[in-house]
């Protein structure tokens, strides 16, 4: 079948709560899991939860597309973003169009709704940049061999520690969490379900073998630091126990080094493993031995498409002051595309289309790799992905763009 054709036999709409049955079994034979009882009905609840669009044909669900409604922190603020999940196309209609006519449909449910941003965590890193998405957080997994006492060049502060119930845990920690928003772009805000469910389930959703969560604090009704956790014991065969890290916030260095010297330091474990932490993480420099404390692993975390440019622009902060045209490309959403004049002034940014001369010419998901200040706009120059019509322009743009701390990502969804 032509992929026309294809396209001609499928609507595209909203997936009613009376299909969400249908929509469990779909996802479950894409993404070749069983969905069964308490993991059913987690997926459930969290498809109820999201906007639901689908692709049918002949009354049939052959393709599914969910969004959490979240508030994602940008640079100075934060914005509402359709956090995409369940993304998935019945393999008897693979390449025929289903995934483009879902998102088509997706951003005008984006313009209607008032998002500017969408954001995912690819299945594969191929699928989404046709589609405007950029890279816009990376995360660096860091092993610690915890063998032997970690050095730090640091003194870490030396308050008590406590372990605390994973159920009282959101409320306590929300305030460090929204601090550590604030810092850093990228990160969705949570509720207390959020917290409950996607942060600390019982069950590690990816190694069976691993403990409940742990959560450990620095500081008594307003903690400075936290940690979540779950360890492993070792195996007969000398692999030594470990620490597997979720999180870890802290308001200063020392309170870091006391929470890293504990993970390092529970018996029975040698091993620490921070799964997904930020690129600049002060733990790699305050480490006196880089031999002990590794970067095992550098990847792309959350995929941002720019929905609404010039929404998305004028709402963030800005470093410095600019004013540049941009030559924007959007193959798929016309309102984005052509060329914008860009002024940013102290408190002020607008962004209007011009007929004046292009400073810089790039694609829309590289314009979203840089947004969150992950990715400077003369390393896509130098990349040749982005051509610079004025000398100093990708420069200008940097400056204008740089964030305090490079942007994370740590909820998956
Ligand atoms: C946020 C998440 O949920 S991530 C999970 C994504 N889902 C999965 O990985 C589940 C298994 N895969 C699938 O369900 C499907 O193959 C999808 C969703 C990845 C793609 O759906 P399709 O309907 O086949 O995509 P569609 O036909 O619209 O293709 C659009 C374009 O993307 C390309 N494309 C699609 N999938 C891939 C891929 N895996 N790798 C590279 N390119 C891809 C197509 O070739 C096409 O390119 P073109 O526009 O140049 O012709």
């Amino acid at each position: 079948m032509s992929t026309q054709a294809a396209a001609a036999s499928l609507r595209f709409r909203e997936v009613p709560e009376a299909h969400l049955g249908r929509a469990l079994d779909h996802a479950s034979l894409v993404f070749h899991e069983n969905y069964e009882d308490e993991l059913r009905e987690r997926h459930r609840r969290t498809l109820l939860r999201c906007d639901r669009l689908g692709a049918y044909e002949e009354g049939r669900l052959v393709g599914l597309l969910a969004a959490h409604r979240l508030r994602l922190s940008v640079p100075g603020g934060q914005l509402p973003c359709a956090g995409l999940t369940f993304i998935s196309v019945a393999p008897t209609h693979r390449r025929r169009g289903v995934l483009s006519g879902l998102l088509e449909q997706l951003w005008r449910h984006c313009a209607a709704t008032g998002r500017p941003l969408a954001a995912l965590w690819a299945s594969e890193a191929a699928i989404y940049g046709r589609h405007g998405f950029g890279a816009a957080t990376a995360l660096s997994t860091v092993e610690i061999d915890s063998r032997r006492p970690l050095g730090l060049r640091v003194a870490p502060d030396p308050r008590p520690l406590r372990l605390v119930d994973p159920a009282s845990a959101p409320a306590l920690l929300a305030p460090l969490h929204e601090s550590g928003r604030a810092r850093r772009a990228g990160r969705p805000a949570r509720d207390r379900r959020w917290w409950r469910e996607q942060i600390l389930p019982e069950e590690d959703e990816d190694d069976d073998e691993l403990g409940p969560p742990r959560v450990v604090v620095l500081g008594d009704d307003a903690p400075a630091g936290y940690a979540v956790y779950r360890t492993r014991g070792g195996d007969d065969d000398g692999t030594p126990g470990l620490v597997q890290v979720a999180e870890l916030e802290a308001d200063t260095a020392p309170v870091a080094a006391a929470l890293w010297s504990y993970l390092a330091s529970i018996d029975l474990t040698g091993r620490v493993r921070a799964w997904g932490r930020p690129a600049d993480d002060p733990l790699l420099l305050m480490a006196a031995d880089r031999d002990q404390v590794r970067v095992t692993g550098q990847f792309p975390a959350l995929w941002l498409r720019l929905a609404d440019v010039r929404a998305a622009l004028t709402a963030r902060s800005w470093a410095a002051p600019a004013d540049l045209v941009l030559d924007v490309r959007d193959t798929r959403i016309a309102a984005n595309h052509g060329r914008f004049r860009l002024a940013v002034a102290p408190g002020h940014c607008t962004y209007e289309a011009t007929a004046g001369p292009a400073d810089l010419t790039l694609d829309v998901c590289d314009l979203a790799a840089c947004y969150l200040g992950g990715t400077l706009p003369t390393d896509l120059v130098r990349a040749g992905l982005a051509a610079e019509h004025t000398a100093g322009a990708a420069g200008a743009l940097d400056a204008a763009l740089r964030t305090a701390y490079l942007p994370f990502t740590d909820d998956e969804f």
